[in-house]
């Protein structure tokens, strides 16, 4: 799904109104309608007292015309304008004079108001400000906002929270309003991904409003989200008439003492996703146990015995997964760097070999074409600079990645993968996934994919994608506290069979959306 920007959905509004022959009020009328129907459906009539706050621009013209199908429908609602500006829009007075017509008469709030009460199980409506917000919020605005958090009643927000800018993050946290779920027309917000903005809403859903499907197709985001619908297309279904030396065979380079697990770990996650052939690479010590823990892969030792010294290939590697548990020694750290100065094939860089190219940038140049780096925050910073906020870390990011064509897979609750010039964010995973080892089978799991033949954006995509969707999967039976990264290797197979089951919608909702 493609995240659009502010100004390329005033565009596809515009295109919209002009395309289906409809008036700007209708089209604010069929949001107002989804509006509805979301929260009809989960109300079912019941008499909690709604208080629906209104701005003065389009977002307030939305509850407002809300308001109107809420009375119609016989809620017991409550109507206020935050009246922060003097500009109203023609969308916005025209609902405002349906609801006189209604004798519904709304309470305006301005500077110095009293704020009303509200009691924790009713709800509150955020129509304040919408994706027009283009600077903070007055400070008796930022108040109101305070005031209505410490109610602690539910917070249904309009379109995006308001007080939260589309393309920055706010400079102060009172200057939005925290919802608890949020409507967004048509598209998600990039905003609603992001650590420093993710914050605001605690879930989010997408209302349908029509806009043209074909200007929306046609439109090119620099962000998309990645789902199932945007897996699906690349995915390679295996073959009758195949065998083993068909899905590539990988290496993993990693491993010192006290840290062989991590090679494990991205060895069997490395098999999980159907690499061939699996050779691990690793200092002395870990000879038995991995041996003995994974019968399926094969061992080449270095020469030293804790650590990694030298590495000496004798065989030819589809793909290489770098760094796992490896450990920054001296000896280790020039094995890398010479390795990486002879190595052409596709590489996963991961930990100690990435904090390693940090220090020795370069070494960038001797990485082969679309290497795969995998840092989290600590280890992108070391790689890219410090950064002001998210957009400004996301830039920096998509400005590496254009340099040293490599991709860039930034570790996170929503996992961001750049590729030059464009942004791809996962929606799956979950909090119990903060868990030591993770990792390891990401780089496993992305090395065993680009083994198999995927395109190294693409292993990354489905890798990531596939190892949140176990978490996912997993998290079911384990609960947040207990899941292991182990447990998310075992998730790998349902997590592949789960991109293949069709999802049942809730009938009343598609029927909401016609
Ligand atoms: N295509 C769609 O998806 C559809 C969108 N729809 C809805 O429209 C919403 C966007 O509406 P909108 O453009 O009227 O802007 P909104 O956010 O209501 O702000 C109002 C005005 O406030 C001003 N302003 C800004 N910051 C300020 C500040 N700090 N303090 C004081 N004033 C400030 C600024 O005007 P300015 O003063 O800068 O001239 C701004 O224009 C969108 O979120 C959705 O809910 C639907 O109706 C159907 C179709
Ligand atoms: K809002």
């Amino acid at each position: 799904m493609k995240l659009f920007t502010a100004e390329q959905v005033y565009a596809a509004d515009k295109f919209t109104i002009e395309k289906q022959n409809i008036t700007s009020d209708e089209l604010m009328e069929r949001a107002a309608i989804q509006l509805f129907n979301w929260l009809h459906l989960r109300m079912q009539g019941a008499q909690v007292k709604i208080h629906l706050f209104c701005g003065i621009g389009n977002n307030g013209g939305d509850g407002l015309a809300l308001a109107r199908h809420l009375q119609d429908h016989g809620y017991n609602i409550e109507v206020y304008v935050v009246n922060y500006s003097k500009k109203r829009s023609k969308d916005f007075l025209t609902n405002l004079e349906r609801l006189k017509e209604r004798k519904i008469w709304p309470n305006f709030l301005e500077e110095g108001s009293e704020w009303p009460p509200i009691k924790e199980e009713e709800i509150i409506v955020d129509a304040i400000f919408g994706i027009g917000l283009n600077r903070a919020p007055d400070e008796w605005v930022g108040n109101l906002f305070e005031h209505l958090e410490s109610t602690k009643a539910f917070v249904l927000a309009v379109d995006i929270p308001s007080g939260l800018f589309t393309e920055s993050v706010p400079k102060r946290e009172k200057d939005v309003l925290k919802a608890n779920y949020t409507l967004s027309f048509q598209v998600p917000k990039l905003v609603f991904f992001l650590p420093q903005t993710g914050k605001y809403t605690v879930q989010w859903e997408v209302l349908d409003i029509g806009l043209d499907k074909q200007f929306l197709f046609e439109t090119d985001t620099d962000y998309s989200l990645i789902g199932k619908n945007e897996i699906l297309p690349f995915y390679r279904p295996r073959e009758k008439y195949s065998h083993k030396g068909t899905y590539g065979h990988s290496l993993i380079i990693g491993g010192s003492y006290g840290k062989m697990g991590a090679v494990q770990l991205a060895a069997r996650s490395c098999l999980r996703v159907g690499s061939g052939l699996v050779t691990v690479y690793i200092p002395k010590c870990g000879y038995i146990p991995l041996q003995t823990a994974i019968p399926e892969a094969m061992v080449i030792t270095d020469n030293e015995d804790s650590h990694i010294s030298e590495i000496e290939l004798s065989i030819e590697p589809t793909a290489v997964g770098l760094g796992v548990g490896m450990g920054t020694k001296e000896g280790t750290s020039e094995a890398i760097a010479n390795f990486l100065k002879d190595y052409k094939r596709p590489v996963v860089v991961d930990a100690d070999a990435l904090n390693l190219i940090a220090q020795h940038k370069d070494l960038l140049k001797y990485l082969p074409g679309q290497a795969v780096l995998t840092p989290h925050p600590k280890e992108l910073e070391r790689l890219i600079g410090s950064w002001k906020d998210d957009f400004d870390k996301l830039e920096k990011a998509k400005v590496f990645s254009d340099k040293h064509d490599c991709v860039l897979v930034i570790k996170g609750a929503h996992t961001i993968i750049i590729y030059k010039n464009k942004g791809y964010v996962n929606t799956t995973g979950n909090p119990g996934m903060a868990t030591g080892g993770t990792g390891d089978v990401l780089t496993g799991m992305i090395t065993g994919l680009i083994a198999q033949g995927y395109e190294p954006l693409q292993a990354a995509l489905l890798g990531v994608y596939l190892h949140g969707r176990s978490g996912d999967i997993t998290v079911e039976n384990t609960g947040y506290q207990a899941l292991l990264a182990t447990d998310v290797i075992e998730g790998i197979g349902p997590a592949f069979l789960d991109l293949f089951k069709v999802e049942e919608k809730v009938s009343a909702e598609e029927d909401g959306n016609e």
